[in-house]
């Protein structure tokens, strides 16, 4: 059996341990021969990589393992590139929910002006992994969970079309695995389902058991008095926050109660309430460093301290399994049936044909074959045709250096209440990102005296 070798882009990442960890207790499905790490923060890297060498010491010695800031030797002789970078890291992501905020806007990693901030500094930083793979390893596939994915995903269509990147989303299992416990299965695996939406916004239509019986009724039972909160919950979702979110779910399933939604909905929907219920001082960004970041850091010191992953807390990364089923799709010609972000090209019907949807896929190793999903109804296809239009315009504006059409995103998004709103966030926003986003040309300075 072929052993693989695969690079994680962003190694210094609070996700690293947990991939790893997966990444190991499926050698068996997706053997390795060599495992390697590359980010361009060395010393946080390190800390994550000191610890991992000594997790996959113990459990597979046989595994050559390299951690290294030297984009040649990341990238030289590699099947798959694992990316998960974080432009910006958690302190930019903290102005991205923070500045829309002082606003009275949603404060958001991915959606709203957050999201856009966070995609006008993630272009750049996947591309530059997408050539030094092109350069090193150009027979490699990119598995790209860089956030915020559905502009990634834009950028790579528009800019990067023939590179071999597969953009992907762990919501949507998350919330499938909750959907299983629900109903009594063991899996989310035993779930056929038919869903369609942009990333970060979409909808189930169809969940069968693999016999074909419906399932959505039942689900929706629960839905309709729980939203996706189950009793067990999980390790990774502990916090009040998601257990909110997972609420919410409930008012959203309220609004079409034919589909099943995406929780990223509520910030859309329930802008109103999302803001005021945001602590303007302490954001997502803060309960992440203060939680998983000090937890998953502290953890990787223990172990090199102790120089064993003895009395260890550190957990393997139940939801990332579908990474491991994403390239044994692509390396086995398993034709997996997964959720990714690709090119609507007319599967969804009646919507842009240039649009990055995220939709069933049957995934061989030619890539993803997205099934066909008909017309979409207009409430949907409202909501849609609106937010992809944003993701667009954070993209020509990236590409141009537009200050006009970043603007004109802001004030398109369902969650900026109007173009004045838009325009004080965006000047703040670039101001804060004055080190990350291209520099922006004003079009038209005379407008801005009007407004003024
Ligand atoms: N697609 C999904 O559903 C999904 C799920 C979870 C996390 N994510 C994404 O995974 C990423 C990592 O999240 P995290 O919370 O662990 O962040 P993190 O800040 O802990 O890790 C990100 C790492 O990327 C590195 N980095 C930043 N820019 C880089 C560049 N240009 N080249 C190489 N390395 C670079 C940083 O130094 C850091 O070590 C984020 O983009 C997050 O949004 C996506
Ligand atoms: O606020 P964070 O950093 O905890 O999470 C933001 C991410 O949320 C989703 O990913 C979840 C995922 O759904 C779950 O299965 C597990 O792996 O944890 C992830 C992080 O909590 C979302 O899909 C990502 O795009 C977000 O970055
Ligand atoms: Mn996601």
């Amino acid at each position: 059996m072929k052993k693989f070798s695969v690079v994680i882009a962003g190694g210094g990442s609070t996700f690293t341990p947990g991939i790893v960890l997966m990444l190991l207790d499926n050698l068996d499905k997706f053997p390795l021969r060599t495992l390697k790490f590359y980010d361009n923060d060395k010393d946080r890297q390190e800390k994550i990589a000191g610890a991992c060498e000594i997790i996959v010491k113990e459990r597979a010695p046989e595994i050559e393992f390299v951690a290294t800031v030297d984009p040649e030797e990341a990238f030289t002789d590699v099947d798959f590139v694992m990316a998960h970078i974080r432009v910006g890291k958690y302190a930019m992501r903290a102005l991205d929910e923070k500045i829309p905020l002082k606003y009275g806007v949603v404060g958001q990693e991915t959606c709203g002006p957050g999201g856009m901030a966070y995609g006008m500094r993630s272009i750049g930083g996947v591309f530059e992994i997408i050539d030094y793979m092109e350069k090193y390893s150009p027979d490699a596939w990119m598995l790209n969970y860089s956030n915020p994915a559905a502009i990634v995903a834009e950028a790579c269509r528009k800019l990067r079309p023939n590179s071999k990147v597969l953009n992907i989303c762990d919501m949507p299992v998350s919330i499938e695995r909750r959907m299983a416990e629900t109903l009594g299965l063991a899996s989310r695996k035993e779930l056929v389902v038919r869903y369609y939406g942009l990333n970060h916004f979409g909808w189930w239509t169809d969940i069968r058991d693999k016999a074909g019986n419906d399932l959505m009724p039942k689900i929706k039972e629960h839905v309709v008095k729980n939203g996706y909160v189950v009793t067990s919950g999980d390790r990774q979702h502990t916090e009040a926050t998601w257990n909110d979110t997972f609420t919410k779910a409930r008012d959203v399933f309220a609004l079409d109660p034919n589909t099943l939604p995406n929780t990223y909905l509520q910030y859309y929907l329930f802008p109103d309430y999302i803001v005021g219920h945001s602590n303007k001082e302490y954001t997502r960004a803060n309960e992440v460093m203060d939680g998983r970041e000090k937890f998953v850091f502290g953890e990787c010191e223990k172990i090199v301290v102790n120089q064993s992953t003895e009395g260890s807390a550190l957990h393997v990364d139940m939801h990332a399994s579908y990474i491991v089923d994403l390239a044994r799709a692509i390396a086995y010609n398993t034709h997996e049936r997964m959720l990714l972000i690709v090119e609507n090209n007319g599967a969804i019907e009646n919507f842009d044909p240039t649009g990055m949807v995220e939709i069933p896929c049957i995934v061989g190793s030619n890539g993803p074959e997205p099934l066909s999903i008909g017309k979409i109804p207009q409430f949907q296809k409202g909501l849609m045709e609106q937010q992809v239009s944003v993701e667009k315009l954070v993209v020509e504006a990236w590409e141009e250096g537009s200050y006009q059409k970043l603007w004109q995103a802001m004030t398109l998004s369902k969650t900026v209440p109007s173009a004045s709103v838009a325009k004080s966030i965006l000047d703040d926003l670039i101001e804060a990102n004055k080190d990350f986003w291209p520099t922006l040309k004003k079009e038209q300075q005379e407008l801005e005296q009007v407004l003024n």
